[in-house]
């Protein structure tokens, strides 16, 4: 005799489910495991108002019906009807939490769209009022097509008028199914979930309404992405901006600091190695902290105020047609600052094919080593002049570097996509946080965090790399009076020389070759090595460091800057991430893989540039 209807408590985590669960069966419940996991089912008999028992399961909590644990899969098998040994369930009760509605009915909508039965509990209604948050429950009930009850779990109240609802759906007659919904992306499920939520609110607190406003603008399609691209443009140009000044200083003080030390020792080799290779190389890395920490401040301005997760938002449906999981928006997101723990953070991606997809494109994600790259290219080549009253031309190059980056990304995902890692993608689904104002506090920690890093980086990675360029750029010393210059006749001069013709085709010259062997240490070091490399050809004049722009806009021509530039945006320049790579994906195949496309794209990319710029003459 298995008679008992079967009604499963199902919402997003926290919504209080098991709260209504042990409200309307008290103690008659049943703790049982769910085969093959280790999740927990819980079932309890609730009585309707009428006597008959009714079968109450209550389920692990749920973003949405894509499951990224296994708590999520039961729940999603639950409601399919292919969990086993369980049966297809009677009827739904959907618990949302009223404070939060817009981002419970994401769920909600999905779980109507199922086509059972549903009544809606709309909980927490103490929480709401608490919140200055006044609903309509008989309009949320209009607007979704299926009853809606408010309840308190933890008061008991509403639980009546729940068991009524619940008698209502399972002995009415099968209403009229709504059409099972193609499966909509995100961003159309949280716009009509947003809205169903505004039509429902009778009113609310300023607080809230403010945040409702601007996530109207934030999460629209058109003005959402326009927002992300000015908050992107600000940054850039904030970066060079207020970047500049503090830069400078920097380099005034490794210039002295270099000056003092000419002046207190007499010319010799340890005097050219602390000068020409330790100070003129980690100051040329160091001078680029004041526009890291600008760009950082940006960052973590961003997340701390909740505007991240709204970013993720839009961008997951531009993520869908590149065949990514929307869930691959925070490990690429942090590939920004450094692609290494970006691709530690793909764990969280449990389809495979989709994490290695995620993997293989993080590196193209500007990460901020590529930072000093860029500005010391851009400063040095790109005149400082104004587009429009507050654009720069420099901040406006940067941005086309990153969003070079990014294009790129998506471009080798489809192809991946197609070919190497094919799959379907999985939709996005997250808690979308309140806005806040940022803690200052906090902000301070990150930076000084960010500061650190990249402090240690420049005394121990950068500064070891420089020492090991400096001796091999100044042995074998030349003979007095030799026509052939230091840098040429050294060890470091002739391997570049060397290499120098596979890279002449895409208009590289030595200097860069000399940069970026080393560069493959850490992509700063580039800047570093350009330093050395400067600072002893030109040993003849003061050689300061400040003087490295001044140099390469004396040698370098503009195709040639801008082919190096394009070179740093696709070139797998750093041993940790391919080492991260090999970690992550268990053996050499794949980051080999990626090395290899990543170089062909480089070298094609910076060839295209340099032979497209030199064709229109810059
Ligand atoms: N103020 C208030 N608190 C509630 C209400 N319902 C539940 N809570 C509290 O909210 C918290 C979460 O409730 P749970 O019942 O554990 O939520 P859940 O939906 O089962 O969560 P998961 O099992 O994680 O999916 C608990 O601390 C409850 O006491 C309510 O109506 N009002
Ligand atoms: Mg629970």
């Amino acid at each position: 005799m298995n008679a008992a209807p079967l009604v499963a408590l199902v919402g997003n985590p926290n919504a209080g489910k098991s709260a209504l669960f042990n409200a309307l069966t008290g103690a008659r419940q049943k703790v049982g495991n769910y085969p093959g996991v280790t999740v927990e089912r819980h079932s309890g008999r609730l009585v309707l108002p009428d006597g008959r028992p009714v079968e109450l399961v209550d389920l692990p909590g749920a973003y949405s019906l894509e499951p990224s644990s296994p708590d999520e899969r039961v729940t999603r098998d639950f409601l399919a009807g292919t969990q086993a040994g369980e049966r297809l369930p009677d009827a739904l009760v959907v618990v949302v939490d009223a404070s939060n509605l817009d981002n419970h009915l994401r769920f909600t909508l999905q779980l109507i769209a199922l086509g059972l039965p549903v009544v809606v509990a709309l909980n927490m209604i103490d929480l709401a009022e608490r919140d200055g948050l006044k609903l309509d429950p008989e309009r949320l009930s209009r607007e979704l097509g299926v009853p809606v009850v408010p309840t308190v779990a933890v008061r008991r109240r509403g639980l009546d008028e729940l068991r009524a609802q619940v008698d209502g759906v399972l002995t009415g007659a099968p209403c009229a199914k709504p059409a099972p919904a193609e499966a909509e992306d995100i961003v159309t499920l949280q716009r009509r979930a947003r809205k169903i939520a505004a039509l429902a609110t009778v009113s609310e607190a300023p607080v809230r309404r403010w945040g409702h406003a601007l996530d109207s603008v934030a999460l629209h399609p058109v003005s959402g992405v326009l927002m992300l691209l000015a908050i992107l443009f600000v940054m850039f140009q904030t970066v060079f901006w207020a970047g500049a000044a503090p830069a400078d200083a920097i380099a005034a003080g490794f210039d002295w600091v270099s000056g003092v030390v000419k002046h207190l020792m007499p010319d010799s080799v340890l005097r050219s190695l602390i000068t020409d290779g330790v100070i003129a190389g980690v100051g040329a890395v160091v001078k680029f902290l004041p526009q890291i920490l600008v760009m950082f401040f940006f960052i973590l301005l961003l997340e701390a105020s909740g505007y991240m997760v709204r970013a993720a938002f839009l961008m997951d449906r531009l993520m869908a047609h590149a065949g990514l999981s929307g869930r691959a928006f925070i490990p690429l997101l942090s590939s920004f600052a450094c692609a290494v723990p970006g691709i530690m953070s793909t764990r969280t991606i449990d389809d495979e094919k989709d994490r290695l997809t995620t993997i293989l494109i993080a590196p193209l994600m500007t990460c901020s080593a590529r930072l000093p790259v860029y500005t010391l290219i851009i400063g040095a080549m790109i005149p400082n002049v104004r587009v429009l009253p507050f654009v720069g031309l420099q901040g406006l190059v940067m941005l086309g570097l990153y969003i070079m980056g990014v294009v790129g990304a998506f471009v080798v995902a489809v192809v991946l996509r197609k070919t190497v890692t094919q799959g379907a993608s999985s939709g996005f689904m997250m808690e979308m946080p309140k806005y806040q104002l940022p803690q200052l506090n906090h902000l301070a920690i990150g930076l000084w965090s960010r500061a650190a890093i990249f402090l240690k980086r420049a005394g121990t990675t950068i500064a070891f790399t420089t020492i090991v360029l400096w001796a091999m750029l100044s042995f074998p010393k030349p003979p007095e009076g030799s026509p052939v210059s230091p840098v040429n006749y050294s060890i470091a001069g002739r391997i570049a020389n060397g290499i120098e013709p596979v890279f002449r085709p895409i208009g590289f010259n030595r200097d860069i070759v000399l940069a970026l062997i080393p560069a493959m240490a850490a992509r700063e070091v580039a800047v570093a090595a350009l330093g050395t490399v400067y600072a002893i050809d030109e040993s003849g004049s003061d050689g300061g460091e400040a003087q490295i722009a001044t140099t390469l806009a004396k040698r370098w021509s503009l195709p040639t800057a801008l082919a190096f530039l394009m070179w740093f945006v696709f070139a797998p320049q750093c041993i940790s991430t391919i080492a991260v790579t090999r970690r992550e994906t268990n053996g050499w195949k794949w980051p080999a893989f990626m090395v290899g496309y990543l170089f062909a794209l480089a070298y094609g990319a910076a060839g295209a540039t340099y032979w497209v710029a030199k064709f229109f003459g810059l």
